[in-house]
């Protein structure tokens, strides 16, 4: 294993595969194919930081760090910033380097859904056992499962690379308790249980996380893709090479768009040499820098949409309208109650922490909206409604074909009105003088673009996020904003609680258009965005097929969360951890 920013370990090289981004796709797929005895460079645009307490430490992060992260500027549609950067993780490791950590599954039904887009083998059968290889649980001690913290052993693997398990010593148990009373108060159905990976049974648990606990250092550390799958001895490989802090430009092509290998750009904020360096790639390449920034290595190489390639100065070679569109993340925002003064110092309420979430709930329609679910559904389903949607996606190029917009939303319709799946998550937490919670939209069906505005490799993708834009999102975001206020003037509260109005400063009869323009003006990505290079038949905009090739292309692969066509009701790691193992796979058989 060499792991070095050092230029001359791949310039001029060769090796049988280059892998682009050390995030958890890239470190993923590159840990696999080097443990068959192949060359493989991984070459990421950030640094090394294992050794940094804000990335070890799963405590440590300071609020609003600029360690190990890119920080995008978002955009408008007039081309306005927005107030809030979006976070991406820019060191090995990628955005497993900085997360919140969170680990639950996702369903069935909507795994099952990423095959009925034209990808045979992508189902809930086939990356199950990838979901239990990745994960070694350590299951909860008898003092964490008295204070909440429950596991359902049938639901995770236990020898896998990445450290799941309960924080010690386990978070605001108190508040936790008055959280798991009130929550099917507000959301009548909800099933407060074990273990959120047992869903559909369970919709709101303990929190479980990407982490251990080192008894010697007393400290809960970060099981990172790095630890996992890096520096874990039992996994390091001789003929592994990453080079750090040199960032891809663009791919090379041979004969019949036949990927040999990328250029690249020392990515040292020192260093203003643009020096553009080579290496190349006897079998294939792959793509794995991430869902904002893997579709701009294919716009810089000519793949893309004609008229963002030509605003760039970029010839079109390979015409994929569908690079960039379907950007999708969930917006959330925050509201919270005011303390009795009596509790503000009482540990087991609130400890300010900076491990996040420690009880999360996912929410369908019904137990969000009781007897009112059936009129939201009857909109969502309408044909009409659908057209609508669908045509608007494409006429803010958030889509790239109105065939393609009405297959993504119809996808995720069908697992919010049939399937019944959560359309809200809604995270517990208490900071300072305050219980506040943390919720958004799990399944929105806004969608922005991301796109190059020059052919400079060291430039910002320009990210339109198009969060709240569609009607439906915007019903689910006030009414959970609304239901966020019920839930702490709920009696389980009574006792501890001094205001549940206490921000937003919108009382009970708030009206929804007071709701919205809170909600908007204070959302900020969940960080869970996906969707930029989505698998998916070529005449729908998709970018990649089932193979994760990119249309139009010979030996040239995206494996990254942008592949995802539609939303996770769980946070990502689970399914993209097996997503890029089963992708490993597949691109060991060609
Ligand atoms: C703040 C935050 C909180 C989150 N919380 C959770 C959570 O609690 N639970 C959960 O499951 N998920 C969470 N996520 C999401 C999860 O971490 C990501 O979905 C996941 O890391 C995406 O994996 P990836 O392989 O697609 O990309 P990444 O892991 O982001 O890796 C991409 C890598 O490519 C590198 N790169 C980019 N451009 C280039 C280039 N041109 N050349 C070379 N390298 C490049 C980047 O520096 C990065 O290291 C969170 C993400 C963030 C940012």
């Amino acid at each position: 294993l060499t792991v070095t920013n050092d230029t001359t370990v791949a310039d001029g090289k060769s090796f049988d595969y280059v892998i682009v981004g050390a995030g958890l796709s890239g470190l993923t797929v590159g840990n696999k194919l080097s443990n068959k005895g192949f060359s493989v460079l991984i070459i990421e645009a950030g640094a090394e930081e294992s050794r940094n307490s804000e990335v070890y430490d799963a405590e440590g992060r300071k609020f609003g760090s600029n360690v190990c992260n890119w920080h995008y500027p978002a955009y408008d549609e007039q081309g306005q910033p927005l107030s809030w950067k979006i976070d991406s993780g820019a060191c090995i490791g990628g955005g497993t380097s900085i997360n919140g950590m969170v680990w639950y599954r996702p369903t069935e039904a909507e795994i099952d859904k990423l095959e009925t887009f034209g990808n045979p083998g992508w189902n809930w059968r086939n990356l199950l056992p990838y979901m239990f290889a990745s994960e070694r649980n350590i299951p909860p001690d008898e003092t964490q499962r008295a204070q909440g913290a429950g596991l359902d052993p049938a639901v995770h693997g236990f020898k896998g690379f990445i450290n799941t398990s309960f924080p010690t010593p386990l978070r605001i148990p108190g508040a936790v308790a008055l959280y798991k009373k009130a929550l099917p108060l507000t959301f009548p159905g909800l099933s407060v249980g074990d273990d959120l990976s047992d869903r559909p049974l369970v919709s709101s648990a303990t929190t479980l996380y990407t982490i251990w606990y080192d008894k010697s250092a007393k400290i809960n550390r970060r099981s990172s893709a790095a630890d996992g799958l890096l520096w874990a001895p039992s996994n390091q490989h001789l003929n592994l090479t990453v080079l750090t802090t040199h960032k891809v430009d663009k791919v090379i092509f041979g004969p019949n768009f036949r990927a040999t290998g990328v250029s690249f750009v020392s990515a040292d904020t020192n260093s203003t040499a643009t020096t553009e360096f080579q290496v190349f790639a006897a079998k294939r390449v792959i793509l794995s820098a991430g869902s904002l920034a893997s579709g701009s290595i294919l716009e810089r190489s000519g793949i893309g949409r004609r008229d963002i390639l030509e605003k760039a100065g970029i010839k079109l070679m390979v015409d994929l309208p569908g690079v960039g569109a379907n950007l999708n993340d969930q917006p959330g925002t925050e509201s919270a109650a005011l303390l009795l003064d009596k509790y503000v110092n009482d540990t087991s309420i609130v400890d300010n922490r900076s491990l996040f979430a420690p009880e999360i709930s996912v929410i369908n329609g019904d137990e969000l909206w009781g007897a009112l679910s059936a009129s939201h559904m009857s909109e969502l389903v309408s044909k009409d409604a659908l057209r609508s949607r669908a045509k608007s996606l494409v006429e803010a190029h958030a889509a790239a074909t109105v065939a393609g917009a009405e297959a993504i939303l119809n996808a995720t319709i069908d697992l919010i009105a049939n399937h019944k799946l959560p359309v809200v998550e809604f995270l517990a937490e208490s900071a300072g003088n305050t219980l506040y919670t943390a919720f958004w939209p799990l399944q929105p069906l806004s969608r922005g673009h991301v796109h190059i505005n020059s052919s400079n490799p060291l430039e910002n993708p320009v990210i339109v996020p198009r969060l709240l834009v569609d009607t439906f999102d915007q019903a689910v975001a006030v009414s959970v904003a609304r239901a966020s206020r019920a839930l702490f003037a709920s009696p389980p509260f009574s006792q501890v609680v001094a205001d549940p109005y206490y921000s937003p400063p919108i009382g009970p009869n708030g009206t929804d258009a007071e709701y919205l323009a809170w909600y908007k003006n204070t959302s900020f990505g969940a960080s869970h965005w996906m969707g930029s290079t989505a698998m998916m038949p070529r005449h729908l905009g998709g970018v990649v097929d089932h193979k994760l090739q990119v249309y139009g292309t010979r030996n040239l692969h995206v494996v990254d969360a942008g592949i995802l066509p539609i939303q996770l009701t769980s946070h990502m790691m689970s399914t993209l951890y097996a997503v890029a193992s089963r992708a490993a796979d597949i691109i060991l058989t060609m």
